[in-house]
């Protein structure tokens, strides 16, 4: 059988690598491929944007719809646009909120955008739920499997596990570093029961097992051995699932006629990045405030222009514990009008001295829309306590550290602010019943989660045993396969 001509070689609309040395692709092929060959993250070569009708005409439309609006200009010419309005429609049947990502107020123009009514209540849902079907598609389409390998702090592995479970074409190797997550996110790792789902437990951090994936994607004999495929937001087809809220959220308040700001708490830099692309397709955004815990180092590099890694420090916001945070690459990349030189540069004065520094020109463009700030684990439990007394609300830990630095960061009173409630605070019940006594409870359908069968494998944060495992694993492997995108 011949083989198939990528898609950008057929005149789709096309993807670039950061780091400028990877092979242009069409949209199902950047889904598939994951990291780019030469360690850059793929972006479009331009952005799409929407008019302001388009802007206007999302309130009040059904979610689904909107993401299909969003998504089909990056599509364009890879997927029937009425291929993604039925895929976004069976993905959000899985939500539990008519609204999928309902608005609520808790102060004077301080709005909770609810991103957690998912499967795995959590933000990851929504672009995951989308991106299980686009690669199910491609794949069946292609007659190929895939490997997918992900990397988590606790939230990205649970959602990718619900998604994929069960799954024809893909086996799904699941990276998360042991003892550092909630029992709530291990749990729904650990008890798929699903023959194609590996839960492998790092001992080591978030960090080693992100370091962990992209060798295993920086690896092309092995990557093309197993057909390697990965879903955390190094994927570009996460990152524009997740712009959608954004749209919904701000035309809900009135967008484009009014401006509106996001505060997003953040670690791999996956989100905000997403409502950068949202400002870039037209959006009227007036800032995106970047909220950090205590692993600070993107509030610091937004402040002092130089990103320095530290050790990671455990929080009660497990899920940004995070150092090394795989998106900025892309932000660094439009910060330096898309030139990759650069962007080379820095990524390699970070493998070799854990640091680079930003030109004052780039770090400048960077602060033209962003902003940051962190916020203590003090500071995270008085949020929490607050919200709880005063708007009757009660927060995740993860969707405190936001509100906190939200609260801290002068601001428009004029200008809403749409604060990210990325997590349900049942996931994480130690933390917010520590912070205000008030232990929440799972929802019933996931109430049984504790008595389930747990079933991992624990593995060094060691490259070469993770290979080995997943080599020994993979159905794609044993299979056989020839060159990956
Ligand atoms: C609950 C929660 N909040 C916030 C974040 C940070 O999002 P991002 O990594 O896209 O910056 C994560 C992890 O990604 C998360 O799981
Ligand atoms: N916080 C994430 C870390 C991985 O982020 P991703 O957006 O790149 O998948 C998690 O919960 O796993």
């Amino acid at each position: 059988m011949p083989r198939r001509a990528p898609e950008a070689a057929r005149g789709f609309v096309r993807y670039i690598s950061t780091r400028g040395e990877a092979p242009p692709l069409g949209f199902m092929d950047v889904t598939l491929a994951g990291l780019a060959r030469d360690g850059g993250l793929y972006v479009p070569e331009t952005w799409p944007t929407l008019d302001p009708a388009a802007i206007a005409g999302f309130a009040g439309r059904p979610y689904a719809e909107v993401l299909a609006d969003v998504v089909a200009p990056f599509a364009v010419g890879s997927l029937a646009t009425s291929e993604l309005a039925r895929m976004a429609r069976e993905a959000y049947e899985t939500f539990r909120h008519p609204a999928v990502v309902p608005l609520v107020q808790v102060a004077p123009n301080t709005f909770v955008l609810e991103l957690f009514h998912g499967p795995t209540l959590a933000f990851k849902d929504l672009a995951m739920q989308v991106l299980s079907r686009l690669m199910d598609h491609a794949l069946a389409a292609r007659g190929e499997r895939s490997t997918i390998v992900v990397a988590t702090s606790g939230d990205t592995g649970g959602a990718a596990v619900e998604a994929f479970r069960g799954s024809a074409q893909a086996d799904l190797f699941v990276l998360y570093p042991q003892g550092r997550i909630s029992d709530v996110q291990r749990r729904m790792m650990t008890t798929a029961g699903a023959d194609n789902v590996h839960a492998l437990a790092i001992a080591g951090t978030f960090d080693d097992c992100q370091a962990i994936v992209k060798g295993l994607f920086n690896d092309h004999p092995f990557r093309d051995a197993v057909r390697l495929s990965g879903v955390n937001s190094i994927n570009f087809a996460r990152l524009v699932a997740q712009v959608v809220y954004y749209f919904a959220a701000a035309a809900a308040l009135g967008a484009p006629h009014r401006k509106v700001a996001f505060t997003v708490p953040t670690g791999n830099f996956g989100d905000v990045f997403s409502g950068y692309v949202a400002a870039r397709m037209g959006l009227p955004i007036d800032k995106l405030l970047v909220a950090t815990n205590v692993n600070d180092i993107l509030a610091r590099t937004l402040a002092t222009g130089t990103y320095q890694v530290r050790d990671v420090v455990p929080t009660t916001s497990p899920s940004m514990d995070i150092q090394v945070s795989s998106n900025f690459e892309r932000l660094l990349f439009e910060a330096f009008d898309r030139d990759p030189r650069p962007v080379r540069a820095a990524m390699a004065s970070l493998a070799k001295s854990q640091s680079f520094s930003v030109t004052a020109r780039s770090l400048g463009a960077m602060r033209a829309l962003f902003s940051a700030d962190r916020a203590a684990e003090e500071e995270v439990a008085a949020t929490i306590r607050t919200v709880r007394r005063e708007a009757g609300y009660l927060l995740d830990p993860h969707t405190a550290v936001a509100m906190a630095v939200a609260e801290k960061e002068p601001r428009d009173p004029s200008i809403p602010m749409v604060v990210l409630s990325t997590a349900h605070p049942a996931k994480f019940p130690d933390a917010v019943e520590a912070a205000c006594g008030i232990r929440p409870a799972l929802p019933d359908w996931l109430a049984d989660l504790g008595g389930r069968l747990e079933t991992s494998t624990m593995l060094p944060a060691d490259l070469a045993a993770v290979a080995t495992y997943i080599r020994t694993h993979s159905r794609a492997a044993s299979a056989g396969a020839g060159a990956a995108a």
